[in-house]
């Protein structure tokens, strides 16, 4: 199977049960999920999978690795026989880093698994109530889904958790696990598991699971120095699938299966360095059909731009319209949320009439790391479920969620590393469908988009003028056109005006605003690295971040508590330095 077999650049030119799936594993592939022929990376991993490689998939992002791995272990569970049942324990465990994507792979599980009833699906995870994942763990559960931190807690405390049949661990945005400081937890989980362990059942000589080789799975759309880590300690001679052939050029590929040749296992930390994601000057696999944007905006017209971009989108679109805005922090959301939740405009062109409804007509949802667990659980659910519908979040809802049908992503607040970037994007687009991207930039910023070019991503200029000329101007004459900025643009200054009473207004918007503005401004402070050059604080003016989040002026307050706090970190850093493990706390409190 070669790249080359899939016309579209999408699927593969065989069936599942080519790939040596058993048969109603494939009927279920159809019938629950409606997979009528595999993508190129399943057809790629899946065969390798079930050979008992351990394998290392790097793959754009909306591709299909999901099921790549998650049919090769149904496939050799449901071989067992006598059929395998609840007090074996668990034989399979994957590992994800969110919730959310927690429940997304458990439902898919679920769905596999609808003709293998005696195959139990599980999942534990942050947030949900101990002791009755215990019970779950008591019960036994053969395939469990788990976010780090929960998955070692009962490691460690739930003695009636077994897994000494443990044939399988798959690190599903192995990146995105390691980058919100679960290393240490990953290491503590495979000294406990047995990291490359070669056969399972080694302590009960009578198992008839004896023998078996564990293997491990790790997966991702982008790859960084922190995988290769995990990659160099958790797989043993693996097989890499969906690497930049040219990029990986010193790795000697046996055609037939694609595993590297003998050198791969020696060499598996300089393979990993060369390759394209991890390397600074690397591209990036995204999806050809993704049409990506940015729009240049000046800082204090940013939200009235955000809100006419969204209006337009919602009221021109004749088709159903899902969109995801992402910021930066978790007060933004919740700031954004409850604007777009009571603020309301004219009806239609007769403002005299006074007839007022919310300003953008779509059902909106929000999602963050700071909301309560069955919030966040309600709101994933009902965004999944909607035609149409406007999704606030911060970067929880970056990675692997596969929310259906959405048409538009928009970086209201920019995403720091450029692998970010991509997995934002990610959520559109998927498995060859159409989709959009707009990145926001405010004029000082404009060096990020060579910062992505590097990494192969190059964004065209949204036409905002003609978006905002589109609106109706109320008691101002249409031929005003000759302003001189786009912050002087008759739309922009009037829904500004709106903006900026209604929250006055209302005592609780104002409080919003003052902490979202707060800890937007910490926020743009802990960007990294060489991203520091491009977003840099001191040439923010905070009246006019102010502005951005509907306040007249800067809350007096901050100002000097931010300098007071930007002076101090100062201090600190040239004192002692930052400690790693701190810069990623930093970055991470705010980007939730
Ligand atoms: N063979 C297939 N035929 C049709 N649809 C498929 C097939 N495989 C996967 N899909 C669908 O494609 C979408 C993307 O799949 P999935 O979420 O597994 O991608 P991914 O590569 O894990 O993405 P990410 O990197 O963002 O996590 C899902 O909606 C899934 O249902």
């Amino acid at each position: 199977m070669t790249k080359n077999d899939g016309e579209d650049g999408i699927f593969a030119s065989c069936s599942f049960s080519s790939l040596g799936l058993q048969s109603s594993l494939c009927e279920q592939l159809r019938e629950r999920l409606g997979f009528e022929v595999p993508t190129l990376v399943q057809a790629q991993a899946i065969p390798v999978i079930l050979s008992g490689r351990h394998v290392l998939v790097n793959a754009a992002t909306g591709t299909g690795k999901t099921a790549s791995y998650l049919a090769p272990i149904i496939h050799h569970l449901q071989i067992y026989d006598p059929r395998i049942g609840r007090a074996d324990g668990t034989f399979a465990l994957v590992l994800v880093p969110t919730r959310e994507l927690c429940m997304q792979v458990y439902e898919i599980l679920q769905k596999l698994l609808h003709r293998f009833h005696w195959i139990v699906p599980g999942y534990i995870m942050g947030g949900e109530n101990r002791s009755k994942e215990k019970a779950r763990l008591r019960k036994g559960i053969s395939i469990l889904i788990a976010t780090p931190g929960r998955l070692l807690d009962h490691l460690k405390n739930t003695s009636s958790f077994l897994h000494k049949n443990l044939r399988w661990i798959v690190f599903d945005e192995a990146d995105r696990i390691l980058e919100l400081g679960f290393g240490k937890e990953i290491e503590d989980i495979l000294n406990i598991l047995g990291s490359r362990q070669e056969v399972v059942s080694k302590e009960n000589e009578s198992s008839r699971f004896l023998g078996f080789r564990r293997q491990n799975l790790l997966l991702s759309a982008t790859l960084n120095e922190k995988v290769n880590h995990l990659a160099k300690i958790s797989l043993d001679d693996p097989v890499m699938i969906g690497l930049n052939e040219k990029k990986s050029s010193t790795a000697q590929r046996n055609p037939s299966t694609g595993h590297l040749g003998p050198r791969s296992s020696v060499d598996f930390e300089s393979e990993h360095l060369s390759m394209p994601s991890s390397s600074p000057s690397g591209n990036y696999n995204l999806p050809s059909q993704l049409v990506q944007r940015y729009v240049k905006v000046s800082c204090g017209s940013r939200l009235v731009v955000l809100l006419s971009i969204l209006k337009s989108s919602f009221e021109s679109e004749a088709a159903s319209q899902k969109i995801v805005v992402f910021f930066s922090t978790c007060d933004a959301v919740d700031f954004h949320y409850s604007l777009l939740s009571g603020f309301q405009w004219p009806t239609d062109s007769q403002p005299q009439v006074v007839q007022k409804q919310l300003f953008i007509k779509c059902r909106t949802f929000q999602l963050h790391g700071n909301m309560e667990h069955e919030s966040r659980r309600s709101m994933f659910q009902g965004f999944n479920a909607e035609k149409s519908a406007l999704l606030l979040c911060t970067d929880v809802a970056a990675r692997g969620l596969d929310f259906p049908k959405v048409r538009c992503i928009i970086q209201y607040d920019s995403p720091g590393e450029a692998t970010e970037y991509v997995h934002r994007v990610g959520r559109t687009a998927r498995l060859g469908e159409r989709g959009d991207s707009l990145l926001f930039l405010q004029p000082v910023e404009m060096d990020y988009l060579q910062d992505l070019q590097q990494h192969g991503v190059s964004l065209k200029e949204y036409p905002l003028l003609k978006v905002l000329d589109s609106f109706p101007l109320y008691g101002l004459k249409h031929h005003v056109k000759k302003f001189v900025s786009l912050d002087m643009h008759p739309w922009v200054l009037s829904l500004q005006k709106a903006l900026e009473s209604f929250i006055l207004r209302e005592p609780r918007m104002k409080q919003l605003a003052t902490d979202a503005f707060c800890s937007w401004v910490r926020a743009y402070t802990a960007h990294r690295g060489e991203l520091k050059r491009i977003f840099m604080v001191k040439k923010l003016h905070l009246g006019h971040v102010a502005r951005s989040f509907g306040l007249k002026e800067q809350p007096s307050s901050v100002g000097r508590s931010f300098q007071m706090q930007a002076k101090k970190r100062k201090r600190d850093q040239k004192q002692k330095g930052m400690s790693k493990r701190r810069k990623v706390l930093v970055k991470h409190e705010y980007r939730r």
